[in-house]
């Protein structure tokens, strides 16, 4: 819409309403309730302003009409022929020296010694231009664009409100997306750190966790030419060595002269998936040419045969809470193996050799160059040829007539041991060849109180000795379907005695006709069947 007038606001944040050609008027207040602005002229001089207006009808368009004195009221489009005068010529200066005047006012005497200039037929009385204030009315079906009379310091504060509201939010917004920005940069950033940081922790562990591959040159050096030899075993030569400060290790060398490297192949490929508190852990392995090596963790208190004797042996008898605690923690390793990975690992050669322990007594089972991998629902496995240390392996891993190899085997072993540490077997004076079936006959009296041999005062440590030998009693039954499994064993060992059964005597008639036989006689009748093993 054009509006032919415009009001605006000046730079002291005044109204002004602008008529043309160039007529600016202060407007002093804008009255939507009547439709109507009012303007005056700061000089005082209105009859001048309207003088310089090129006056025509639209002139004063949207506005209707005009008031003065407050009620007075002339529509726009009625005009009065008003003559204008410069009186400046009257010798002293006037604060306005145009006047005007109607045909009326020509008489009047004031204006004799005045110029006329022009007559003009004007919207506006000669007695209102006089009052230097009017009060222009538009029309209010102008309502919709009286967007041409928006107040000014209103319009403009609250435009200037609007605005910095605008602002204010445009800035706030602004500063929180940055912050936002900010915020999930550095989230993105830290993640992304915590991420690399995770995948770095995992790989560390991962690598860890997996057995690292040494060169032999590397072997010679982690055991400094092999200068501290640790002892011997059955495949071959331990030494003491360093992988760092912190680190230190023994080192199987395996004789290459035996085998097809089957051993190697089964301790290296069955230790990288086991991960227990109670298994030793492979750090490495070497396979170099005919050079085969393991590296282990070091454990400073050797094996647990070491500690085989009998509580009047101050110097290696541990105490009857930490033998059950050692027994404990081999029966949770074993109880690992069996059921905690993906497949069944029989170890077949459970014996106290093959216990080694830390500095603060924990058990590690070693020496897995004997296990079998087996799926897990297979109870028994197929064994060529007997596994597994005299005096420990189990009946069935003998001779297949007293039953199938199964798990079952793993706890005869470790019925053994219990009974072993129970006893003291070096102190027992049994051969290797004897004791099997001698050991667990004289546990069965020590139990029934025939045996005064082991000297057991306090009642807590009795009880702790009685458990053992119950269990490890359960553990060496013949049929391998009467053995417990090893979470039966962890259940009994951290039950109270007092509920332990004390199973059968297994051997006592073959105790009673030999005291020197290694198979009870009933056993050795190869015309028994074969016992299929359920469990
Ligand atoms: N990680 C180890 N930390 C400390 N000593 C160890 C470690 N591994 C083995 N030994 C020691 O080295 C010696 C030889 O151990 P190795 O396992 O080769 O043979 P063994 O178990 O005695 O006999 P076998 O090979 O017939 O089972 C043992 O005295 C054993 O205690």
């Amino acid at each position: 819409l054009q509006c032919p007038v415009s009001v605006s606001c000046s730079e002291n944040n005044t109204n002004i309403l602008e008529l043309p050609p160039s007529v600016k008027l202060p407007v002093h207040g804008i009255d939507h309730r009547s439709n109507s602005l009012e303007i005056s002229d700061p000089e005082e001089c209105l009859p001048e302003l309207f003088l310089r207006l090129n006056y025509s009808s639209s002139l004063f368009y949207p506005f209707k009409s005009i008031r003065f004195y407050g009620t007075y009221q002339t529509p726009l489009d009625v005009r009065t022929n008003v003559t204008f005068f410069n009186c400046s010529s009257r010798g002293k200066p006037l604060p306005c020296p145009i006047h005007v005047a109607d045909n009326y006012d020509l008489v009047d005497l004031n204006l004799v010694s005045c110029k006329k200039l022009v007559s003009q037929l004007m919207p506006v009385p000669t007695s209102m231009l006089q009052e230097n204030s009017i009060r222009l009315i538009w029309n209010t079906s102008f309502q919709s664009d009286h967007q041409c009379f928006v107040p000014c310091n209103r319009g403009k504060r609250k435009h200037k409100v609007h605005e910095s509201i605008i602002l204010q939010t445009a800035g706030a917004a602004l500063l929180l997306s940055i912050l936002g920005a900010l915020y999930l940069i550095y989230h993105y950033y830290r993640n992304k750190g915590e991420d690399q940081q995770r995948v770095e922790t995992f790989l560390k562990n991962y690598e860890a966790l997996n057995p690292t591959r040494f060169s032999y040159a590397n072997i010679k050096r982690i055991t400094k030419q092999f200068k501290d030899k640790l002892g011997e075993g059955a495949h071959g030569a331990v030494y003491k060595g360093k992988l760092s400060n912190q680190i230190l290790v023994a080192v199987k060398i395996l004789n290459t002269t035996e085998g097809d490297g089957k051993e190697f192949i089964n301790e290296v490929g069955t230790m990288a998936k086991i991960h227990h508190v109670n298994v030793v852990r492979l750090l490495g392995y070497c396979a170099d040419g005919s050079h085969r090596a393991l590296v282990y963790h070091f454990f400073p208190k050797g094996n647990l045969q070491n500690f085989m004797a009998l509580p009047s042996n101050k110097e290696r008898f541990l105490g009857w809470n930490k033998l059950h605690q050692i027994a404990l923690g081999i029966a949770k390793g074993i109880e690992y193996l069996h059921q905690g990975c993906d497949q069944r690992i029989l170890h077949f050669a459970i014996n106290p050799r093959n216990v080694l322990l830390d500095e603060s007594f924990t058990p590690k089972i070693s020496d897995f160059g004997l296990a079998k991998l087996c799926p897990k629902n297979r109870s028994t496995v197929s064994m060529t040829a007997a596994r597994g240390t005299l005096g420990y392996m189990a009946p069935e891993v003998f001779s297949r007539n007293f039953g199938n190899v199964s798990y079952k085997s793993d706890i005869y072993s470790y019925g053994m041991l219990l009974l072993e540490m129970v006893g003291g077997r070096k102190n027992a004076n049994s051969s290797e060849e004897t004791f099997q079936v001698l050991y667990p006959n004289w546990i069965h009296s020590l139990l029934e109180g025939d045996d005064t041999y082991i000297p057991i005062d306090d009642d807590g440590d009795f009880r702790i000795a009685k458990k053992l030998a119950i269990v490890g009693l359960w553990c060496i039954q013949w049929h391998p379907v009467h053995r417990p499994s090893m979470k039966g064993v962890v259940q009994m060992l951290e039950g109270g005695e007092e509920q332990l059964k004390v199973p059968p005597n297994p051997f006592e008639s073959a105790a009673a006709s030999s005291s020197s036989a290694i198979i009870p006689a009933r056993c050795l009748n190869l015309e028994l069947e074969v016992i299929p093993e359920t469990d």
